[in-house]
C-alpha cells in the first residue's frame, strides 16, 4: 500500500471529477434536448404550450440512409423495439436489466458476450453498468453519426439479452439517466480512439 493518504475533499470536488466536461458530445444527453416541435394544448382556462422533441437519425458519412432506416425501424420503441435515438440522432441507446434471483450474475455474462462481439466487429460501445442494469449507447465516432455497425451491434445486444432471459421492461421505461451520465463521464475522459493516426 502506498503511504499517501487520500483526502476525500480532493477526490470528490467537481474540479477533480474526470470527464464531466462540456466538450463531451454527450454532456447534455439527459437534459432537455433541442426543441423541434411545438404542441399547443388548450384547456378551458389556460393555453399551455408543450414542447417535445422527436430525434431523427443522423447517419454517419458512408451509411446508406434508406437501408439503415429499414434496419433501424423495428429496433426503435416506435417500431416495437426497445432502443431510442439519442437526442442528437447520432446514437442508439437502451438499458438492459436482468432481475430475479436466478439472474444473479447473468449481467456479467451479458457484458462478456457483448464484449466479444465488439472485439470481433471492432466496434466499441459507450456503456456503463451498476449491479443488474447495463446502459448501452451505440454511436460511431469516426465518421461521426449513426452507422450500420451501430445498428448491427444493437441487434446483436438484443439477441444476446434474449438468449440470457432478459425480463421485458415496461414500455415507458426509457434509458436510465444515471447510467447514461456515468457513461458520459467515461466518454469525456476516454480520449480519441477512432481518428485514424496519420
Ligand atoms: C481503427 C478502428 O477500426 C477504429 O478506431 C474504430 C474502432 N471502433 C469504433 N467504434 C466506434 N463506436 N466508433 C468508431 O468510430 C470506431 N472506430
Amino acid at each position: 500500500m502506498s503511504g499517501r493518504a487520500l483526502i476525500p475533499s480532493q477526490l470528490f470536488t467537481a474540479r477533480t471529477l474526470p470527464g464531466i466536461s462540456r466538450q463531451s458530445p454527450h454532456f447534455n444527453r439527459c437534459v432537455a434536448p433541442p426543441l423541434r416541435q411545438k404542441y399547443v394544448r388548450r384547456t378551458h382556462t389556460h393555453t399551455h404550450t408543450h414542447t417535445q422533441s422527436m430525434p431523427q437519425p443522423k447517419f454517419s458519412a458512408g451509411t446508406v440512409p434508406a437501408d439503415a432506416e429499414t434496419a433501424l425501424a423495428p429496433l426503435l420503441t416506435s417500431g416495437g423495439g426497445r432502443w431510442s435515438l439519442t437526442a442528437d440522432g447520432e446514437g442508439l441507446e437502451r438499458t438492459f436489466k436482468f432481475t430475479g434471483f436466478a439472474k444473479a450474475w447473468v449481467y456479467f455474462d451479458f457484458m462478456t458476450a457483448v464484449s466479444i462481439q465488439c472485439k470481433i466487429k471492432k466496434h466499441h460501445p459507450e456503456w456503463s453498468n451498476v449491479f443488474n442494469t447495463t446502459y448501452i449507447r451505440w454511436t460511431t465516432h469516426n465518421p461521426k453519426g449513426l452507422s450500420t455497425q451501430d445498428i448491427e451491434m444493437a441487434i446483436a445486444c438484443d439477441a444476446i439479452a434474449r438468449d440470457l432471459g432478459e425480463i421485458a421492461q415496461q414500455p415507458d421505461q426509457g434509458p436510465s439517466c444515471e447510467l447514461a451520465g456515468l457513461a458520459n463521464t467515461v466518454v469525456g475522459s476516454a480520449g480519441d480512439c477512432c481518428t485514424p493516426k496519420k
